[in-house]
């Protein structure tokens, strides 16, 4: 008998099996509204043109393939820093930030995850209820314990800002919180600057760590300023932070697994003490990072006309899921006699809303509709066009009911 008998099958991963089941779907009216990956109105990926643009530039300076340095292609680390915290930040210019280019978003919170489950054992990681769904294996097996603070109100489909701060209180002091950087996955669901501050007080108070996930930088409000300003506003306080980063969506760089792990620490000396820990936790990890998303990353940010080129695809982005937000919104009103509240349809940031459709509501999506989405009820509005919006509000007002 084989050795690997006791190998059971895994289940689909709750997102990109979505997207699995997607393509075995043939029905010509099914629309993959799963995971996370911006479409064009005509629901084809997109490539967005300064990525062309700084590929042809690097083909015709002809690049080798030499291995990059454990923590990644020096030119982006300073490129993926500068537009986190802005280029004249205090903490840049005084060298508090250890960063380190990582595999996109997934790989740099699990070699946060990694350094925490050394540096910081048995210190609690608490993650927002509900989160995006690969959070807590990414901790689980980094072997960091976690636990939940409220986050999400069913009543009003808004934040539970009051469960929210109560939880995080009630954790021990010196906890790490995860939080959202902007464009809350899979809520949709932001702070307020108002409540940021709040938040940023109470984490003083109790000595609480944060660690922001920004995976949508750019991407939720068309402005790379504004959709960092929560993690801005952290590091003016001075507090020693983690944040992970990806260029999957606002840069469309999914595939090419670029982002970066930064650590912010009150003097230059702790940060090239943090950055050479997270080089020997990366090398027997993966020993070195790709270098292709790197450098397509530090050739738009280097060169003013792509960076401009840039910031206005994002924008474009931004503005079409905009524009469906409205039209799904549109439709269902119009459609629907039963005077429901269908505003935070509206009022929801980024790529995803949060539709409050149950487990089993979403399989009558997909089983009747051919719509797919995740099961916890949200629905990615990247992969929605404004042609298929009324069948979109007709299949969830089917459902809903
Ligand atoms: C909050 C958050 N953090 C990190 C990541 C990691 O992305 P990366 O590793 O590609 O940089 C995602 C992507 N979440 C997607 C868009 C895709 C996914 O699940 O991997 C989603 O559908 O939720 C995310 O939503």
């Amino acid at each position: 008998v084989s050795r690997f008998e006791n190998v059971s099958m895994a289940p689909p991963d709750p997102i990109l099996g979505v997207s699995e089941a997607f393509k075995a779907d043939t029905d010509a009216t099914k629309l993959n509204l799963g995971v996370g990956a911006y479409r064009t109105e005509d629901l084809q990926p997109y490539v967005l043109k300064v990525v062309n643009k700084a590929e042809q530039l690097m083909l015709e300076r002809g690049e080798n393939k030499e291995y990059l340095p454990i923590e990644g292609l020096a030119a982006f680390n300073k490129a993926t820093a500068e537009l986190l915290l802005g280029a004249d930040n205090p903490v840049i210019k005084n060298g508090q930030i250890a960063t380190v280019q990582g595999l996109s978003g997934t790989g740099s919170l699990r070699l946060g995850a990694a350094f925490i489950a050394r540096y910081f054992p048995g210190v609690k990681v608490l993650i927002s209820s509900p989160t995006w769904g690969n959070h807590k294996n990414i901790l689980s097996d980094a072997g960091v314990p976690w636990s939940e603070y409220r986050y999400f109100d069913p009543q009003t489909v808004g934040l539970d800002f009051k469960g929210m701060i109560e939880d995080i209180k009630a954790a021990p002091n010196g906890s790490v919180i995860l939080l959202h950087g902007c464009a809350h996955n899979p809520t949709g669901i932001d702070p307020t600057p108002e409540q940021w501050e709040a938040i940023a007080d109470v984490l003083e108070e109790k000595g609480h760590m944060p660690f922001f996930d920004v995976a949508y930088q750019g991407f939720a409000s068309g402005s790379l300023d504004d959709d960092a300003s929560s993690v801005r506003k952290f590091a003016s306080r001075g507090f020693e932070m983690f944040v992970a980063q990806s260029y999957s969506k606002n840069l469309g760089l999914y595939a090419e697994r670029i982002g970066a792990i930064n650590v912010i620490l009150p003097t230059a000396d702790l940060a090239a003490r943090v950055k050479s820990q997270l080089k020997r936790l990366a090398r027997p990890m993966y020993s070195n990072p790709p270098v292709h998303g790197a450098r397509i990353v530090a050739n738009v940010v280097g060169d003013s006309v792509l960076f401009d080129e840039w910031r206005a695809e994002m924008q474009m982005m931004a503005g079409r899921i905009k524009g469906v937000r409205q039209k799904l919104y549109e439709a269902l009103l119009s459609k629907d006699k039963s005077g429901k509240d269908w505003s935070f349809i509206l009022k929801q940031i980024g790529m995803f809303s949060f539709t409050g459709l149950t487990k089993s509501q979403s399989d009558n999506m997909t089983d009747k509709w051919h719509v797919y989405m995740t099961k916890d009820g949200r629905i990615s509005l990247a992969g929605l066009n404004l042609a298929k919006c009324d069948y979109l509000a007709d299949a969830i007002i089917d459902s809903y009911y």
